[in-house]
């Protein structure tokens, strides 16, 4: 039912109706229509940010715009699909026009550079959260998908990892970084970069893939679980991927360092497998796209994670524990 204030429509009028250009029928009515091309699959996924869990109150709304449309661009990657469009429900404690003005500046940046049109949502009074649906298309048949990783595949990861955590733990006093090292980590927290060239680079060329949220080595379980194998994780190269760490390598001691990388969380990096003899198509996907590629081990037959260091030696005495919001 309509709200009794006209505020609620002018708000939406105001700060979330550009006119669509690629789908059929945008916001406004009770359904936006979405039409992919012929031969097509829709790529559907929702990803949710809720104040004090997702993001801290603090954060600049223009980063918290860009975030949460990357964090769902992030699964479309992961996919390997193309972005086409994307809902928004917002719940707001209350009608502030410079913080939806900059949260809306942040949003459509980030949605222009992909081409994904805002078609919808819904907008209610309430603790500030926010939640994105994104849908993207994929050749019928050709997403890449979690359950596609065989034995012998080499596996990788794209970008940097941890920095992300870095910027959370200063933020939470339990860090300290010089400011230069913590601008490029806070850069990596508020403002993730979805990796959506690279998905569709590996199209056809990636056996598996996920995108990193909850942290490499939890996230890395759901892709063996779903392939029915298990992988060797070389924990050191992973760390080598910190960009922190190349900035000021003594910050933490090797462990710390891996810490960050398999448990950090909140990357929005791409996990992904190949077969070796697709080594040299991985780095050519990652140079085409702009974005780095790093192989970090190898699926197996035997099921489980085994990570180890540099060396081949089993890590046993470290917990690599991934974002669990019930755990
Ligand atoms: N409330 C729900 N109802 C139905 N399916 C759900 C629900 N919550 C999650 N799922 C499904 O469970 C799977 C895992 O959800 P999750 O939110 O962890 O996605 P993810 O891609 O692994 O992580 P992220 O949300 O950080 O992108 C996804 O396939 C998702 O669609
Ligand atoms: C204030 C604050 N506290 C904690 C974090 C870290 N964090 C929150 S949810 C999540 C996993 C992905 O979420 P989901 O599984 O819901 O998609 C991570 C790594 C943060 N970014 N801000
Ligand atoms: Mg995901």
């Amino acid at each position: 039912m309509a709200s009794s204030s006209s505020g609620e429509f002018d708000l939406i009028a105001r700060y979330f109706s550009r006119p669509v250009r690629r789908s059929p029928l945008g916001g406004g009515d009770d359904c936006a229509l979405l039409a992919p091309a012929a031969g097509m699959q829709l790529a559907v996924s929702s990803d949710m940010l809720v104040e004090g869990r997702h993001f801290l109150s603090t954060v600049d709304p223009a980063s918290l715009g860009h975030k949460a449309l990357a964090v769902n661009l992030s699964d479309l990657a992961a996919c390997g699909a193309k972005p086409l469009a994307f809902t928004l429900a917002l719940a707001l404690p209350a009608m502030d026009g410079d913080w939806l003005q900059r949260f809306s500046q942040g949003l459509y940046a980030l949605a222009d550079a992909h081409g994904c049109e805002l078609v919808g949502g819904d907008t209610t009074r309430g603790p500030l959260n926010i939640c994105i649906t994104v849908f993207g298309e994929v050749p019928a048949g050709q997403a890449l998908l979690r359950s596609g990783a065989r034995a012998g595949d080499e596996l990788w990861v794209s970008g940097t990892l941890g920095d992300a955590r870095l910027a959370l733990e200063v933020f939470r006093g339990t860090a300290q970084v010089p400011s230069e090292v913590f601008a490029a980590a806070r850069a990596r927290m508020e403002g993730p970069t979805p990796r959506v060239a690279l998905g569709l680079a590996l199209r056809g060329v990636a056996s598996s893939a996920i995108d990193l949220s909850d942290g490499l080595a939890g996230d890395l379980g759901h892709v063996l679980k779903a392939s029915g194998v298990g992988a060797t994780l070389d924990a050191d190269a992973a760390a080598q991927c910190v960009a922190a760490r190349a900035q000021q390598p003594a910050l933490l001691d090797a462990a710390g360092w891996r810490q960050l990388a398999l448990a950090g969380g909140d990357d929005y990096e791409l996990a992904f497998t190949a077969p070796p003899a697709a080594h040299e198509a991985v780095l050519a996907a990652a140079q085409a796209s702009g974005t780095a590629a790093t192989r970090i081990g190898r699926i197996e037959a035997e099921p489980g994670l085994r990570i180890v260091d540099g060396r081949g030696q089993a890590i046993a005495n470290e917990r690599f524990a991934s974002f669990d919001h019930f755990g």
